[in-house]
């Protein structure tokens, strides 16, 4: 049977653009919504079943991508913007007033991903924004209450859309951390 996953993959994975260079992400706010400016095309898009990662209203996952974050400012109210938890390996900042996330940040410098941001590229307009290219944390939508039961169908689901589903990151991601920890410690 199939699964609802998110709203971006539901009806099929569209193609991001050849020479796209960014956008803006705006919170659901009507009034004085967060304005974050990225400056650059997003990498390693994906769904990620965590129970950290926003995912909008009724989403089974997130969806979520990195980019330099010297390319990612904050460019209207950010007086709005909390950390949902300073103490998290990805510092997680959102709107206190409509609860989206806008980016997450990692300031450990010694951390494999320092110096990449998170986005979540559905809060932009515009389109050509790299495409989700699998599954994360799949297992993990069972800690937000997911069953157990509906496992199967999820993963089946995420294959029909092309998203090899993942317990942790992708291959290409867990051989990065390992070859950063090989190298550094
Ligand atoms: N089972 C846990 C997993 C949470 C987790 O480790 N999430 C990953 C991926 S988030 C983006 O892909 C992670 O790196 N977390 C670090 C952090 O969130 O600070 C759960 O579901 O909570
Ligand atoms: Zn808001
Ligand atoms: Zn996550």
């Amino acid at each position: 049977m199939k699964t609802l996953i998110h709203p971006q993959v539901d009806n099929g994975i569209v193609a991001g653009r050849d020479g796209f260079s960014g956008g803006y992400l705006f919170c659901k706010c009507s009034s004085k919504p967060v304005e974050v400016t990225v400056g650059a095309q997003t990498a390693h898009n994906h769904v990620c079943g965590c129970s950290k990662c926003w995912k909008p209203e009724g989403a089974l996952f997130s969806q979520v991508a990195v980019v330099a974050r010297d390319k990612v400012s904050v460019t209207e109210n950010s007086h709005k913007l909390i950390i949902i938890d300073e103490s998290a390996t990805i510092q997680r900042y959102a709107c206190k007033e409509c609860g989206t996330h806008m980016f997450g940040r990692i300031e450990n410098t010694g951390h494999p991903f320092h110096g990449l941001d998170f986005v979540h590229t559905e809060l932009s307009s515009e389109q050509g924004w790299s495409a989700p290219e699998f599954a994360a944390f799949v297992s993990s939508i069972i800690e937000s209450g997911a069953a157990p039961e509906s496992m199967g169908d999820v993963r089946n689901t995420l294959k029909e859309l092309g998203l090899e589903p993942y317990d942790c990151l992708s291959p290409v991601l867990m051989d990065a951390i390992a070859t950063h920890i090989a190298n550094n410690g």
